[in-house]
């Protein structure tokens, strides 16, 4: 086992000055030899240009130094620090340290996007600094939904037939469901020419009004803090998407899937085999199979923080942090639109150093082969020029109109730390509160509350309680002010004694508002991502690229697996012999689903 994961260090650590063997020859998996070719054959130093520091960038740079180890990287970040939304603090209270997270906090084992990362985990040395979760803990089988005036525990797949069915007879959160879902199969499907609609209409036509408002919606709250009915069903619940299309139905599409296997992106599909021989000799894939999720020691900042330091060591990335960067243009590009001919021309763009604000420096002109933006489409489409012939355009954002992409969510995250332990009468992940709540039972306008001291145990000395109420998102839309941390911190208060009852003064409390941080992905963003792509290809020919929570998923693993993708064929060598890329050719056309047992496509059983 130790050989193995040795062996897997060597293999994704860059030839480029870390790794202390040279790239080895004898491995089977073409991925991994790809990356350890020699660099551009025109033997011209390939500049890389990746433009954010969060984790979608610093990933990015990370995955370039294995795919492209030859070439320059520099990563230019606008503030002060890298890590993006992902920061953990370390707060003393009474002499305990106790780690509050401002952002994501835990990791969901088990899909493809989250091996990306497990690849990254291994490299970066950091299994000693991974708390896992066991897939029997309370919070893995203990989720909570708010409704309409107390907590209800959402049934699990092992709770027994007897306790599943009373929850559901008698809890008003679930009011004549099971009827709904038995009469699923039977219900109408799609026309044809329905190309999207939300995800509220979608379910609510699947498994009616109750299920959609009361638990959907409450998810939703926890994963994009979105409202249902703005959300796209056809980009965000993509394979539900298919079962219906493909089989006219959940439940027919799931009898097939029993027999055939369960429906899996064709993409997942061939990523995951190629990293799983390799991830197989993983010193923690035992811990990763057997648990739901994970954390880190010192938080997930311990994650930002290896990548830092890996980046600081490779002597062919350089870290900008202060840096603002702007007027992006490419001439070259248009001439491969033009004449079909691959241009040796770059991206230039103007940086300019921020780090003394009182003696600004005139911006540095500088000329990339290469550019991938983890930027969030909103802040990149404000960047871009247009060259005319008296000098640069004044309309920045308006040449590429599509990339703008729509809205962000706005969250207030409000972290509490209380002395005592176990001040929640119940043990599990916490609740979500579903948009179905009457205002008068959550007029905070919260989304959910974190039981964190149950969701990851051991990351802090203190044996108290720590508890994180978010607030805001779809609620807060087209708000232009926010409340103040302190006003925040007492709405937050006033909640938990709402629904939990009596609670203590709090040791220690934190309120950050986490201003546009999740992108909403509304009815009709494929038709948005597909001709942002066709237009980014005309306007940059392959060399700006894009990654990110604005196209690629709003989870870190998500963001990790862009950060995989993107950086593929990024060596620059396939210079006028490959396809030009820009991070959202997978959007051109709809996804492949394969079944998992044949890899087969699945037959459509519908009709019209
Ligand atoms: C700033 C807060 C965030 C909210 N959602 C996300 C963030 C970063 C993104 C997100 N949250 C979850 C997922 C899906 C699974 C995953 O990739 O981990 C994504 C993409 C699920 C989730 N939601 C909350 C937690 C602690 C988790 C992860 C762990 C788990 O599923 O067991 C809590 C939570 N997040 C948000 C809210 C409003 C909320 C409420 C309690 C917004």
């Amino acid at each position: 086992m130790l050989q193995r994961s040795n062996a897997l260090r060597c293999l994704t650590r860059a030839s480029y000055g870390r790794s202390s063997k040279p790239f080895l020859t004898h491995l089977h998996n073409p991925w991994f030899r790809r990356s350890y070719s020699p660099g551009p054959s025109d033997g011209q130093p390939y500049e890389i240009a990746v433009l954010g520091g969060g984790i979608t960038g610093l990933s990015t740079a990370y995955w370039l130094t294995k795919k492209a180890p030859k070439a320059n990287i520099t990563v230019y970040e606008a503030s002060k620090r890298v890590g993006g939304w992902v920061q953990s603090l370390e707060m003393d209270v009474d002499g305990d340290t106790v780690v509050f997270e401002t952002g994501p906090r835990t990791l969901r084992t088990g899909s493809v996007n989250a091996m990306v990362t497990q690849a990254m985990l291994e490299d970066l040395d950091l299994a000693d600094d991974i708390i896992f979760t066991s897939k029997d803990a309370a919070s893995s089988r203990n989720r909570y939904i708010y409704y309409p005036d107390h907590l209800v525990r959402i049934p699990f797949p092992v709770d027994g037939l007897l306790d599943t069915l009373s929850t559901v007879l008698l809890e008003p959160a679930f009011e004549g469901i099971l009827w709904q879902v038995l009469k699923e199969p039977w219900k109408w499907t799609r026309p044809s020419h329905l190309l999207d609609e939300s995800v509220g209409e979608f379910l609510t036509r699947r498994i009616g009004k109750t299920a959609t408002n009361n638990l959907v919606s409450a998810v939703f709250h926890g994963i994009y803090a979105g409202d249902i009915w703005q959300l796209s069903a056809k980009s965000i619940m993509r394979s539900a998407w298919e079962l219906e299309g493909s089989f006219g139905s959940f439940g027919r599409g799931l009898s097939e899937c029993l027999e055939h296997g369960a429906l899996v992106d064709a993409r997942d599909a061939e990523l995951k085999s190629v990293l799983e021989p390799f991830l197989d000799g993983s010193q923690f894939m035992d811990d990763f199979k057997s648990s739901s999720v994970f954390a880190f020691k010192g938080g997930l900042s311990r994650l930002t923080e290896a990548l830092e330091t890996y980046l600081e060591d490779c002597p062919n990335v350089t870290l900008m942090t202060n840096c603002h960067v702007d007027d992006l243009t490419c001439e070259g590009a248009l001439d491969l639109h033009n004449s079909g001919v691959l241009t040796d021309g770059k991206v230039r763009f103007n940086v300019t150093d921020m780090t003394d604000e009182r003696r600004l420096r005139a911006p540095q002109v500088v000329d990339k082969d290469l550019v991938i933006s983890t930027l969030p489409s909103r802040v990149l489409a404000s960047m871009f020029a247009w060259k005319t012939e008296s000098g640069i355009s004044p309309y920045r954002g308006r040449p590429i109109p599509s990339i703008e992409m729509g809205d962000w969510a706005t969250v207030m995250v409000v972290n509490f730390y209380f002395r005592e332990s176990n001040i929640v009468p119940v043990k599990g992940f916490g609740y979500l509160i579903p948009q179905s709540v009457p205002f008068e039972n959550n007029p905070e306008r919260a989304l959910g509350v974190i039981f964190d001291s149950d969701a990851v145990t051991g990351q802090d000395t203190g044996s108290g309680t720590k508890l994180t109420v978010m607030m805001g998102g779809h609620y807060w839309a087209g708000w232009d002010k926010y409340p103040s941390p302190e006003h925040a911190t007492q709405m937050a208060m006033d909640l938990l004694k709402r629904h939990i009852g009596d609670i203590p003064e709090p040791a220690k409390t934190m309120a950050t508002l986490q201003e546009n941080c999740i992108p909403q992905y509304r009815v009709g963003w494929d038709t948005a991502t597909k001709s942002a792509h066709e237009q980014l290809l005309h306007y940059f020919g392959g060399r700006l690229r894009v990654a990110g929570p604005s196209w690629h998923g709003v989870g870190l693993h998500d963001c990790t697996r862009a950060a995989y993708d993107v950086t593929e064929g990024a060596d620059g060598w396939h210079r006028g012999k490959s396809e030009p890329r820009t991070g959202l050719e997978m959007f051109k056309e709809d996804p492949v689903f394969l079944h998992s047992k044949t890899m087969q496509q699945p037959k459509k059983t519908r009709f019209y």
